[in-house]
């Protein structure tokens, strides 16, 4: 008889939409608001146990958020495949898949499959987070145990503003970046407070030769480190090919250089240098067509695309039966989703590459404590599952901003942020260039 602290039947769950704070980062579609919406789910057990989860925050995923939370209670927290099956009726209002791109994630075409998998996400993070704490197992020995100790993560480098338009949200104490001295100076930063030791930059916001040669001052800066470059589909074909002339032997990988299967498929058969995604391969269904045609070799796993860490597990396998590549996406996230990004890597034997994270640009957490980098690396918590602890009294405080705000910062939308500071902005057509 299993006694009342594992009974992991769900008798609530929590949703807290919340606003953290952004800061001025720039990318091919705008730059980031003064505040982006995160959701934070809570999973409580009849065994007085709770999981937390977190995941995007903005309407259309809150309004998918809502109805599965209430769908919850009764199912157990181990009961995984069910919440995938549960996620998969959930129904999506067909004016949230018309509009073509999602302007948030920068994921290429969004459709209901992606929407619900974000949301589904958050969940199963939670549900895992409750089952370690109702079992005493860390998340990744739920997932079959580490592979590694610690997980390595990449710098992710901003062309940026020192500050919001009118001095907007709140303010995070970094230098603009918008030139190669000042991505330089950016990496540097990073690198004296993080250990990181592989760089990322962020491009598709400048004409291409400035970036080709912000990549190559950072070469010179930290010779013999890993570099990346990523314009989200920005470039035209003949683009894509110039800059991979120029930069052979440079880059580690090349990120999503043009929009869409066959584009990235053309790009590859001349590049000479790896091509990674997360656009044109973020769901199951766009594998086959993207694997066939040789379109990428790395995909850019994460787990609020791809249905969380037992479907990211998934993934990793695919590539690995295939030969590709597996690295890891970021999009802004709190140290709940930081704690799971490494649990599920600690786990992937093929992980073959630093992974991203914005965490170092997200100045607010929910948790008691932040997550540290030590020499580029988040060591892996074997305590009960996720090994984080959130602060109701923080929590409170984001959703109490998310709360007065008028409905301006809830949905994430760059390019109305760009057009504070240019009222002509519209989202660049692809290729920009
Ligand atoms: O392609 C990527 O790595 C991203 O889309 C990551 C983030 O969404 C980033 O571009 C951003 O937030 O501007
Ligand atoms: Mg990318």
């Amino acid at each position: 008889m299993s006694t009342p602290a594992k009974d992991l039947t769900i008798t609530d769950v929590r949703l807290t939409p919340v606003l953290v704070a952004d800061p001025p980062l720039l990318n091919t579609q705008g730059v980031h608001q003064p505040y982006t919406p995160r959701l934070i789910v809570e999973v409580e057990t009849a065994g007085g146990h709770t999981g937390v989860g977190e995941t995007y925050g903005d309407t259309k995923y809150l309004e998918l958020a809502r109805p599965f939370a209430d769908s919850l209670p009764g199912r157990r927290v181990s009961d995984l495949n069910g919440l995938t099956e549960l996620a998969g009726q959930v129904s999506v209002a067909a004016r949230r898949v018309e509009t073509g791109v999602d302007v948030g994630g920068l994921r290429g075409v969004q459709t209901a499959e992606k929407l619900r998998l974000s949301v589904l996400s958050g969940f199963e993070v939670a549900c895992l987070d409750a089952l370690g704490k109702a079992t005493g197992m860390p998340v990744h020995a739920l997932l079959g145990g580490r592979v590694r100790d610690r997980v390595e993560y990449s710098a992710y480098l901003f062309y940026r503003w020192a500050e919001h338009p009118g001095g907007a949200g709140e303010p995070d104490g970094w230098d603009e970046a918008t030139d190669p001295a000042g991505v330089v100076r950016q990496a540097r930063r990073l690198a004296d407070e993080h250990g990181f030791t592989s760089f990322k930059l962020k491009g598709g916001v400048y004409e291409p030769e400035e970036e080709i040669a912000a990549v190559r001052a950072l070469a010179e800066a930290f010779p013999g480190c890993p570099l990346r470059l990523d314009p989200n589909g920005a470039w035209s074909v003949p683009t894509s090919l110039q800059v991979a002339d120029a930069l052979r032997g440079t880059l580690q990988y090349l990120e999503d250089p043009a929009s869409g299967t066959p584009a990235m498929a053309e790009v590859a058969r001349a590049a000479g240098i790896p091509l990674a995604t997360n656009m044109c391969v973020t769901t199951l269904g766009e594998i086959p067509e993207a694997f066939f045609q040789g379109a990428v070799q790395v995909v850019l796993s994460d787990h609020h695309y791809w249905g969380g860490l037992r479907a990211t597990r998934e993934l990793a396998a695919l590539c690995r039966t295939f030969g590709v590549g597996l690295s890891m996406h970021s999009n802004t996230h709190l140290g709940i989703s930081l704690a799971a990004m490494t649990h599920v890597a600690a786990t992937v034997p093929n992980l073959d590459y630093a992974c991203d994270s914005h965490y170092p640009w997200q100045t607010e957490d929910v948790l008691t404590s932040r997550l540290a980098f030590r020499d580029g690396h988040v060591t892996v918590s074997d305590a009960p599952g996720l090994g984080v602890t959130l602060d109701p009294d923080r929590l409170a405080v984001l959703h109490e901003r998310w709360l007065s705000d008028d409905g301006t910062m809830r949905d994430r939308d760059d390019a109305a942020a760009m057009r504070v500071a240019s009222p002509a902005w519209v989202t660049p057509n692809v290729p920009r260039w």
